[in-house]
């Protein structure tokens, strides 16, 4: 079988931890059963080949410990073109892969609600996992608190946490832990990701953040997201709308000592910079996606040249390369 699923951006500014999109760029896993497992590698960067090592293979063990089965053997061959720990989602994509393999190796036949369900308790948070499987674009939220993650649960045989098991710890009873909800994007916007050449772990993006806000932050992100749910898929691209509804007070200011030149870049605008309609991290970073109409190579290239003009610790100028790309219109594909 072949399962592709699309890299995604997440939170699109303001929707910290809420919103999502898919990107026309593709994991793809080729699975078949087989004597023993080996994996294979092609594309971006490397990850571990022993199986008991490779995040995929220790998801899909931890989804058949969910349903207290075994996996069968398998061969799998990954092709990624989404460039590891760059805020492009590879590892919420990886995650999708992981428990739509297991689903397809244990016959389980688990919607994507389900399998949105199971990524969100593997990720902590629901909105790249969210993008990749679903496509286009997308708000969600949770509806109990997630355990932090537990190496443990990916060793075979052990007791794991499961969608229903949290539900029924938090008395919340007969509906699915995760709420997604499809939105409409105006086919004129396109994504130019300006994807810096240093990795920046997800991890260590979150850790950063406070464990709390002021009421006036708050309000500024909530009050600008509910305007960019709409204006995204507006008829008509009204740019300085969704420019200044992409503002965020929760999480870019944050992080931006980890990405240099982030709060330079991020001061382009639609009038500096005609055809962009919205500029913002990209996940957790250190990508910078910008939403535009017109002159994508043209805001590509500027990007690329201001990175340039930025220092990383070693005194060295930051290089980065851009990619055009769709936001996604079918999330998952099984074949
Ligand atoms: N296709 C893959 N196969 C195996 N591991 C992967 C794959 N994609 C991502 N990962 C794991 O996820 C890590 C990156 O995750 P993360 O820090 O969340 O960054 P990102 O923003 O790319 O999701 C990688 O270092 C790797 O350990
Ligand atoms: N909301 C999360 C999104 C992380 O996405 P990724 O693509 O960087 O994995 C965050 O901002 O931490």
């Amino acid at each position: 079988m072949k399962i592709k699923i699309p890299a995604s951006t997440a939170n699109l500014g303001p929707g910290f931890d809420v919103m999502g999109a898919g990107l026309s760029l593709y994991l793809e896993l080729t699975v078949e059963k087989s004597d023993i497992t080996t994996i294979s590698y092609s594309g971006l960067g490397t990850v571990p080949l022993d199986p008991k090592d490779n995040f995929i293979c220790q998801i899909a063990v931890y989804v058949a410990n969910a349903f207290n089965r075994t996996l069968p053997h398998y061969k799998l061959h990954i092709n990624n073109p989404i460039p590891l720990g760059r805020g492009l989602g590879s590892s919420g994509s990886a995650i999708i892969g992981a428990i739509a393999m297991a689903d397809q190796l244990l016959g389980l036949k688990l919607s994507k609600q389900e399998i949105l369900d199971y990524a969100v308790i593997v990720e902590g948070h629901p909105d790249n996992v969210a993008g990749s499987l679903f496509g286009s674009f997308v708000t969600c939220f949770v509806r109990c608190p997630l355990p932090k993650w537990n190496d443990d649960w990916c060793v075979a045989g052990s007791k794991v946490p499961t969608p229903m098991s949290l539900l029924q710890e938090h008395n919340v009873i007969g509906t699915h832990l995760t709420q997604v909800t499809p939105l409409k994007v105006n086919p004129a916007i396109k994504c130019v990701a300006i994807i810096p050449e240093f990795t920046l772990l997800t991890s260590l993006a979150r850790s950063v953040l406070p464990d709390s806000y002021s009421r006036q932050d708050i309000i500024f992100n909530m009050s600008r997201l509910n305007t960019l749910t709409f204006a995204i898929g507006a008829e008509h691209v009204e740019h300085q709308v969704i420019y200044e509804s992409m503002q965020d007070k929760i999480h870019q200011s944050y992080r931006a000592h980890l990405v240099p030149g982030l709060s330079t870049v991020l001061q382009l605008n639609p009038t500096t910079c005609p055809g962009l309609a919205g500029i913002c991290l990209s996940g957790a970073g250190p990508t910078v996606l910008v939403l535009a109409t017109d002159n994508l190579n043209e805001i590509g290239t500027t990007i690329v040249e201001m990175f340039k003009n930025e220092k990383d610790q070693n005194g060295n100028a930051i290089e980065s390369r851009y990619l055009i790309l769709d936001f996604d219109k079918s999330g998952l594909v099984i074949q």
